[in-house]
């Protein structure tokens, strides 16, 4: 009895102190081995991380923002784990030349896949393929910037309509919105030979009346971070919404497939003498060569890419513009002064005036620097481990360039907060992603597909609209920005036109 009563309190006295040496003990052999691994492992600088989420805390509910933080404590290429996901965040000029580099070398995919679209419908075709036909998507005649004027009556008319719908709404007109149709109706015309009205209107087959609202919802989808991507243990919520998105790719697929075949049918009445008159044709043509083979599943799916990629892209920026002119009067009027001096008020800006806007065309670019509508670029999974600049990065990696934090980066730009387009006149800087200061549109090989599309069509929007009528802004201007995968104005702009030029020059009928 008196012995075990000694046991017990022979043990009741360890306890304490055992309670207090093996946790410390504990944490640090597990401190130690996370230390040793990774050292091992040689991977580039990162943060702390925690047990299961990884550094996915540190992000908040900014992301961008908080990787641009990390980024000056940790170095510009800095290495992540989100959940399961390895991460690697480019955040200089020379770190985004390293990943762009990689991503030439070795094969790459989007993270993200086109959202309803699993990642290998997005080309059945191996990776050396993939790269070939962004290539070929480059220099086919309908892409490459030089034979530009065989898109332009169709920009033409749609950026007249918006005009007109911008004069008939001027008391209150609703940029995005305007700018977000008219962007819709080009893409649609120059994809499939179709007017937006036409994808909507209830006159047609139940197929056409929905693919606009269909495309629309797939674009809405795009705009969400989805945190099953990072961890995995978590989709099962489905936070993104990756069933409705399922139900969607179903529905598009199927009507893309209608569109698909009608082409079909109708090239086969043109004969074999057939020129390429739009982006479906150019698809159809490529979907023939022995080596391309792309899929019908692929033509889709780049379909709606081209919707997906080119749609927001465009009416953001041209939006992020117009908003930064609003808050900035002085820029505003030095860049309607230069569109009077070359232009006038008797006709509107043409696509060859560009070249004599240097101003407006450094607006442009001011606002790819500081508000790039893909802040993040679209990541793309390392498919193999490789190392770069020692470091070495594990395969499955997802290699990101944040170009946000770039853009304001006081090492690279002079005040680099500040909206001063004047930086640019000066310099020989592009944003056709030699540049690796100013990368708006990717660079490499895997750089945006319609940059010569994408970028003709927000200088002409734009200059047009500044030259047509005077803007001022409804309500405070507000330049908070909104990050999903692309990044927009939080607040929609509302503002107040006023026509600066006759109304028969907009309407096309300037004898009137
Ligand atoms: C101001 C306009 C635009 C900007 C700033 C822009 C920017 C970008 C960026 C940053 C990427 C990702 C590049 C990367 O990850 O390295 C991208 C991809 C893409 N863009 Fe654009 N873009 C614009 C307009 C357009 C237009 C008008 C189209 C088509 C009509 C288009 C089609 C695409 C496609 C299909 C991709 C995906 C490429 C892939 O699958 O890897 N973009 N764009």
């Amino acid at each position: 009895m008196q012995c075990e009563t000694i046991a017990v309190a022979g043990y009741t006295s360890m306890r304490p102190c055992l309670l207090t040496i093996v946790p410390p003990v504990l944490l640090g052999m597990f401190v130690a081995t996370i230390l040793i691994r990774k050292a091992r492992m040689n991977l580039p600088p990162s943060p702390p991380g925690l047990p299961i989420i990884g550094h996915h805390h540190l992000l908040g509910t900014r992301p961008v923002r908080s990787l641009s933080d990390l980024s000056r404590r940790y170095g510009s290429l800095m290495f992540l784990r989100l959940g399961n996901v390895p991460v690697l965040v480019a955040s200089s000029p020379a770190a985004a030349r390293l990943i762009s580099k990689m991503r030439s070398h070795i094969s790459c995919s989007p993270t993200i896949p086109v959202v309803y679209f699993e990642r290998e419908e997005l080309l059945s075709a191996p990776p050396g393929l993939y790269f070939k036909f962004h290539h070929r998507l480059r220099t086919a005649e309908l892409f490459s910037a030089k034979p530009f004027h065989f898109f332009q009556p169709i920009i033409n008319d749609e950026i007249r309509s918006l005009l007109q719908v911008v004069a008939d709404n001027a008391a209150c007109v609703h940029i995005r919105k305007e700018l977000y149709d008219a962007t819709f109706s080009i893409i649609s015309r120059i994809a499939i030979s179709r007017r937006a009205k036409d994808l909507r209107s209830p006159s047609q087959s139940d197929h056409s009346s929905s693919l606009q609202n269909l495309l629309i919802d797939s674009i809405d989808l795009l705009r969400v971070q989805n945190i099953g991507d990072y961890k995995p243990c978590l989709a099962w919520m489905d936070l993104q919404g990756a069933r409705r998105a399922k139900a969607i790719s179903t529905k598009i697929k199927s009507m893309w497939q209608q569109i698909i075949d009608d082409r079909r049918r109708t090239r086969l009445t043109r004969g074999s003498e057939i020129k390429d008159s739009d982006f479906l044709d150019v698809l159809l043509t490529a979907s023939a060569q022995d080596d391309l083979q792309l899929s019908d599943l692929a033509i889709k799916a780049v379909l709606t890419n081209m919707f997906d990629a080119g749609i927001d892209s465009s009416t953001l920026t041209v939006e992020w513009a117009i908003a930064e002119l609003l808050a900035h009067p002085r820029i505003l009027q030095k860049a309607q002064q230069e569109l009077e001096e070359v232009v006038g008020a008797i006709r509107l800006v043409e696509e060859s005036d560009i070249v004599r806007l240097p101003y407006l065309r450094a607006i442009i670019k001011e606002t790819m620097r500081l508000h790039p509508i893909a802040p993040l670029f679209m990541p793309h999974t390392v498919s193999e481990s490789c190392r770069i600049c020692g470091y070495n990065i594990p395969r499955s990696t997802v290699a990101c360039i944040n170009v946000w934090a770039m853009g304001r980066d006081s090492k690279v730009w002079k005040d680099p907060l500040r909206f001063y387009p004047e930086r640019f006149l000066d310099s020989n800087m592009e944003v056709r992603g030699q540049d690796f200061e100013l990368l708006p549109f990717g660079s490499a090989r895997q750089a945006c597909p319609g940059l010569a599309f994408g970028l003709n069509n927000v200088h002409l929007m734009l200059s047009i609209l500044l030259n047509a009528f005077e803007w001022r802004i409804l309500g405070e201007i507000d330049l908070s920005e909104k990050v999903g995968t692309l990044m927009s104005l939080k607040s929609h702009l509302v503002a107040k036109a006023t026509l600066k030029i006759p109304r028969c020059v907009i309407d096309g009928n300037q004898s009137a």
